[in-house]
């Protein structure tokens, strides 16, 4: 638990894409770029609408010409003052409207592309296939659909500001046009020149972005190695290392986030002033040189002074989207690489498969990705319905590789799982899931009631059904506890024994009534008296259910009346067993 190295690329980030396309509802989109163009259509009036104001207060010298003078001769003639300021408040008060409605839409718009971005990915990865997907580091997963998703809701949302302050800029641009063209057009150059300047920065927020997407990750792996192992931690006295690895990636991201800001905040202040310059050079012109009328004049100072913290805004929206873009390519290439794992893709045939005589491997070879040296190579294996196969070998010898093949999960390089010497495609494979009950070394449970734990598996199962599974899994106990079926079972089924889980577990598979049973390593962590119990309950499911018990010793391997023995990738022995125990 070390700090580790940030710049590694997660296994699937090649081919990283940035696109929003599909995220947020098209209908949505536009009816947001219609409100922030009416709430800019409604500043730009009010502007415009100083015009009438000043005249109608008759010491503002030469009168408007032009277009502007066209366009305030649609007004209706002598419009009053009292007219003139009611018409302003209308108008503010419209603005407000807009403005709200702009604010709700926007959240609106960040939530959706969040939880459509999420629903994809979780989508996506379940229905990846698992040897590609328990390549992936769990923690960067879930950093990326937890902190880095936030981080895309509130890039999208300076996208949105950005398109508002956009919009607002080009109304503003084309009241000054209306105004005075030349003003106009020198005040576009110059904002122009000062946007180009800022190039280096908004490259430098993708980068901080890229950087953040790494520490977030690195963050959350350290919490969850540290988290998942205080009992650990405390036995090793390694507290403090612990608190110095998390804290160097703290470090490192709040050194990070606060150079950002510094450098946004920079740029903030440096647009500011060359704004205010600008605005000041033009009024200068305006006044000297162009001869500019004060009833035109003193509308284009206001806007000047609604544009300088326009262009301010747009400025930190736009890095902030760019600081935000990693995550969501990030996110996508996650997405994109779990779809291509899609194991599910062709599947049409959805009936689980029921075998008549026998489960077995034909000629099975798998290597792991990473690996020189194949994890199963030619492994032929048959269980006969109904039969109890004790598969013994040495750590690392394949036995965990034949189970998931034997129960569907991972399909081999070369060779079958067959039902009576048929071949399942791809399809049944997955159907073929439904028979099969997996019982592990370490009981999962979740933090639930027992009842729903069982109904997690089977749905519809009623209170008989989850009795009669819970007793033939010596898991009657259960019935005695004060809340029943209805106890809470704790974080990961932590408020029962191991030996209490591990039942609950039994029974939940059983509850299944699966064809196949797979026992790996399932007693290897209990008591003597627990694995007693664990075997008697097992014992009575020989002959009704086909049983594959993983472990080397103990009472549960002593009921097998089949041994297969792996190694280094190859079943050595297979025969009708002599001594299992
Ligand atoms: N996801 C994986 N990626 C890379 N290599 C893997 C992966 N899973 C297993 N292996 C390797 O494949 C070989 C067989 O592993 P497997 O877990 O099937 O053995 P095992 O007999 O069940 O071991 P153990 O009894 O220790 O659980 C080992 O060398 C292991 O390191």
């Amino acid at each position: 638990m070390a700090s580790r190295s940030v710049s590694h690329a997660p296994p699937y980030a090649a081919g990283s894409s940035r696109t929003l396309a599909g995220l947020v509802p098209r209908g949505r989109l536009v009816a947001y770029a219609a409100i922030s163009l009416l709430v800019a259509l409604s500043e730009g009036i009010g502007i415009v609408l100083l015009v009438p104001l000043l005249g109608s207060l008759g010491r503002t010298g030469a009168a408007p010409s032009g277009p502007l003078a066209r366009v305030l001769s649609l007004l209706p003639p002598a419009p009053g003052l009292a007219a003139m300021l009611a018409l302003f408040v209308v108008l503010v008060v419209v603005r407000a409207a807009l403005q709200f409605a702009r604010l709700t839409e926007g959240t609106r718009l960040q939530r959706i592309a969040v939880r459509r971005l999420r629903r994809r990915a979780v989508a996506a990865l379940i229905r990846a296939d698992l040897r590609q997907s328990g390549q992936w580091r769990q923690a960067e997963v879930t950093s990326l659909l937890v902190n880095e998703s936030e981080r895309i809701a509130l890039g999208i949302g300076d996208l949105a500001g950005a398109f508002a302050a956009l919009a607002t800029l080009g109304i503003a641009f084309a009241a000054a046009l209306l105004l005075s063209p030349l003003v106009a057009l020198t005040a576009l150059a110059g904002g122009a020149a000062v946007v180009a300047a800022y190039a280096s920065s908004r490259r430098r927020s993708l980068a901080h972005g890229t950087m953040l997407t790494a520490l977030n990750a690195e963050l959350h792996q350290q919490l969850a190695d540290t988290l998942g192992a205080l009992r650990l931690i405390k036995s090793f006295g390694a507290q403090d290392r612990s608190l110095a690895a998390l804290d160097a990636i703290e470090r490192e991201a709040a050194d990070e986030r606060v150079a950002h800001q510094a450098m946004v905040a920079r740029g903030q202040a440096l647009l500011l002033v060359a704004g205010a310059i600008l605005a000041a050079v033009l009024v200068w012109l305006g006044i000297r040189q162009w001869h500019t009328a004060p009833i035109v004049l003193l509308p284009l100072i206001a806007l000047f002074a609604r544009v300088l913290p326009l262009l301010d805004g747009l400025q930190a929206h736009w890095q902030s989207w760019r600081a935000a873009q990693p995550a969501l390519g990030a996110t996508l290439a996650l997405i994109g690489a779990a779809e291509d794992a899609d194991e599910t893709a062709d599947v049409a045939a959805r009936i689980a498969p029921a075998p008549d005589r026998e489960i077995a491997l034909k000629g099975v070879s798998l290597r792991h990705a990473g690996r020189v040296r194949p994890a199963l190579d030619r492994v032929d294996l048959v269980l006969p319905l109904g039969s109890a196969t004790v598969l013994t070998g040495a750590s690392g010898a394949g036995k965990s590789s034949v189970a998931d093949i034997l129960g569907g999960l991972i399909q081999p390089d070369t060779g079958a799982l067959t039902l009576d010497g048929r071949v399942l495609d791809p399809a049944e494979r997955v159907a073929w899931r439904e028979r099969v009950a997996y019982v592990q070394q370490e009981p999962i449970l979740f933090h639930a009631t027992i009842r729903q734990n069982l109904l997690w598996a089977v749905p519809d199962a009623d209170e008989t059904r989850m009795v009669a599974a819970l007793r033939g899994a010596a898991a009657g106990f259960v019935l005695d506890l004060p809340l029943g079926l209805d106890t809470v079972v704790g974080e990961a089924g932590r408020q029962l024994s191991g030996g209490e889980r591990q039942r609950i577990v039994l029974a939940r598979a059983l509850l299944r009534e699966p064809v196949l049973m797979i026992l790996d390593e399932a007693a290897s962590a209990l008591d003597p008296a627990s694995e007693a119990e664990i075997a008697a309950a097992v014992g009575h499911m020989r002959g009704r259910i086909t049983l594959l018990i993983i472990g080397h010793r103990g009472a549960l391997t002593a009921l097998a009346d089949r041994q297969a023995h792996l190694a280094e990738g190859r079943i050595s022995t297979t025969h009708a067993k002599v001594a299992a125990a």
